[in-house]
């Protein structure tokens, strides 16, 4: 089976970006970009990291009126992404338009509710409710759309996916037993993850900040 980690790269420095990522290619299944790297270095930074032949995740969590975001999505499409995210919370519509402007090919996932947050943070936006419900509801929201899948954490993907059973479902907020929790809140284990559903894990500073990252990769491969 393919692996299904793929690494977040969250750095500005992409030559930091450009080691890391070599480090840890034969241990990972592709390589997860985001808004750090993205603001800082671009569509041709992206083409950078391409060239080490690993699927790329942009994860842009695009979030504006449909039209913004259909452009938007239309603007990334030399760079082919295999996966792409945008917010859920930006509507049916929204979520419509942008999958009928991204390449053939590419996913277009749905970001429910951000790892670091809980229900109290949930609360605090004016939504009542448990956080599973509220995945639950958006991921409906999703599928409804005619997009691919959505972004959650390993405790909703189980619930997510018996909604949605041919749904691809992206786990972050993934930590080895023993590993710092972080800026997140709902976290799983790999292992757990997998079982709940996940079709793959993102994973980044349990690789990235460790004092051997291909090491620390290959570790968690090993629990899959
Ligand atoms: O709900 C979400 C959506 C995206 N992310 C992204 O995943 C990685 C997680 O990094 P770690 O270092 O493993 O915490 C990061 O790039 C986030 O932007 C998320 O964590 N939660």
């Amino acid at each position: 089976m393919t692996n299904r980690v793929y690494v977040a790269i969250d750095t500005p420095d992409l030559a930091r970006a450009k080691a890391l990522a070599t480090r840890v290619r034969h241990h990972v299944g592709g390589i997860k970009l985001g808004l750090e790297f993205f603001c800082a270095h671009g569509q041709a930074g992206v083409r950078e990291m391409a060239a080490l032949d690993l699927p790329i995740f942009l994860d842009l969590k695009l979030h504006d009126i449909p039209n913004t975001v259909a452009k938007a999505v239309q603007a990334l499409h030399p760079l082919h992404p295999a996966i792409l995210t945008v917010h859920a919370s930006g509507g049916r519509a929204m979520l419509e338009d942008a999958k009928a402007a991204a390449p053939i090919g590419t996913k277009v996932v749905a970001v429910t509710m951000l790892t670091s947050l809980d229900s109290g943070d949930l609360a605090a936006t004016g939504v009542q409710g448990s956080a599973h419900d509220h995945v639950v509801r958006l991921a409906g929201l999703a599928q409804e759309a005619g997009i691919d899948g959505i972004v959650c954490s390993g405790a909703e993907v189980a619930a997510a996916k018996a909604l949605w059973p041919h749904g691809f479902f992206v786990v972050p907020g993934v930590r080895p037993a023993d590993a710092a929790v972080g800026d997140q809140k709902r976290v799983v284990t790999p292992r757990a993850a997998l079982d709940a559903g996940a079709s793959i894990l993102v994973i980044g500073r349990p690789i990235t900040e460790a004092e051997d990252p291909d090491q620390a990769a290959r570790a968690i491969a090993a629990t899959l």
